[in-house]
């Protein structure tokens, strides 16, 4: 037995066993004992299932992952969504969910050819789906966005979104837009948000963040130059905070509650944080 999760595409739909998480628009199906239910049990329930993929071996044992076409009552369960399983539960199994939800987000989003429109059929030990009439393949998308920590000596440059919790304050991001760097989308996005100008940009790790398909980049960046400016809808406010005087913060599983951390442990001679993969 090989512990811990392992993603695979080589697992057979029609092999019986293993076990097997269900998910709808409300989230992952849960009961007592957590999101993970026999399969055949959990194939002999009333849902409606419109696609059905091996995702992993968790422990040795094989996982799969049941897409709906919406939320069903099942005895003694109910509904839970990701981010909940972020905040609360075990992280390895919010790393089994994350990536069944990235994968039942593409089943559903690719059940016919984006440049034809016919139906397409998953393939074979390949986590794609196929149009026979194109020969076209369509992956799972990932995109990539940049989260970046603007530093200013002993001041850190945080910000509001007007969706984040009340009075918490974080770092700041964006989606990498087509004919960008990194580094150009970082430099873009802390312009947009903010108006300010950044140097010395340092790369610190990466972070698959499955809300609902985001692989995050995340730097650290010296102040250059400019006066805080928040973007009109966007931005809520963004401010200089003290190391010694800072807002609440991200989840601590975040990789922007990380770049913090980091900052905050170089700066005060701490011990550096793990970011959680
Ligand atoms: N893990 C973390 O610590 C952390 C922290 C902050 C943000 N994030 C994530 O970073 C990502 C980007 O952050 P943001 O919301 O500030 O982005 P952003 O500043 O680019 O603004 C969001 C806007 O980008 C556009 N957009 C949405 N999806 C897109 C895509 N796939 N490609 C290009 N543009 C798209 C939409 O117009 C949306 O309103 C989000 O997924 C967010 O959840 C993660
Ligand atoms: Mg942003
Ligand atoms: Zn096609």
């Amino acid at each position: 037995m090989t512990p811990g999760w392992i993603t695979t595409t080589l697992l057979d739909n029609d092999t019986p066993g293993g076990w097997a998480v269900a998910r709808s628009r409300d989230g992952f199906l849960h009961d007592t004992n957590g999101p993970l239910f026999p399969r055949e049990w959990l194939k002999r329930q009333d849902l409606s299932v419109f696609a059905e993929h091996g995702i992993g071996h968790l422990d040795g044992e094989p996982v799969y992952l049941l897409e709906l076409n919406a939320p069903a009552e099942v005895p003694d369960c109910s509904w839970q969504g990701l981010r909940a399983f972020m905040l609360q539960g075990d992280h390895t199994l919010y790393k089994v969910l994350g990536y069944a939800a990235q994968i039942g987000t593409w089943a559903r989003e690719h059940r016919f050819c984006g440049s034809c429109g016919q139906a397409m059929v998953q393939v074979p030990r390949e986590r794609a789906m196929y149009c026979q009439a194109c020969d076209l393949r369509s992956y799972p998308r990932i995109s990539p966005s940049m989260i970046v920590l603007v530093t200013r000596g002993d001041e850190i440059l945080l910000a509001r979104s007007p969706r984040f919790v009340t009075g918490v304050y974080s770092t700041l991001a964006g989606f990498a837009e087509p004919g960008e760097s990194a580094e150009d989308c970082l430099i873009r996005e802390v312009r947009e948000e903010v108006q300010l100008e950044v140097k010395n940009i340092q790369y610190m790790g990466s972070q698959c963040w499955p809300f609902p398909h985001s692989m995050m980049l995340g730097f650290h960046a010296e102040y250059a130059g400019g006066d805080i400016v928040p973007q009109a809808d966007e931005i809520e406010d963004a401010q200089w905070f003290n190391v010694h005087d800072l807002p609440p913060l991200p989840a601590s599983r975040s990789i922007a509650r990380y770049l913090i951390d980091l900052y905050l442990a170089r700066r005060l001679g701490h011990a550096e944080p793990v970011l959680p993969g």
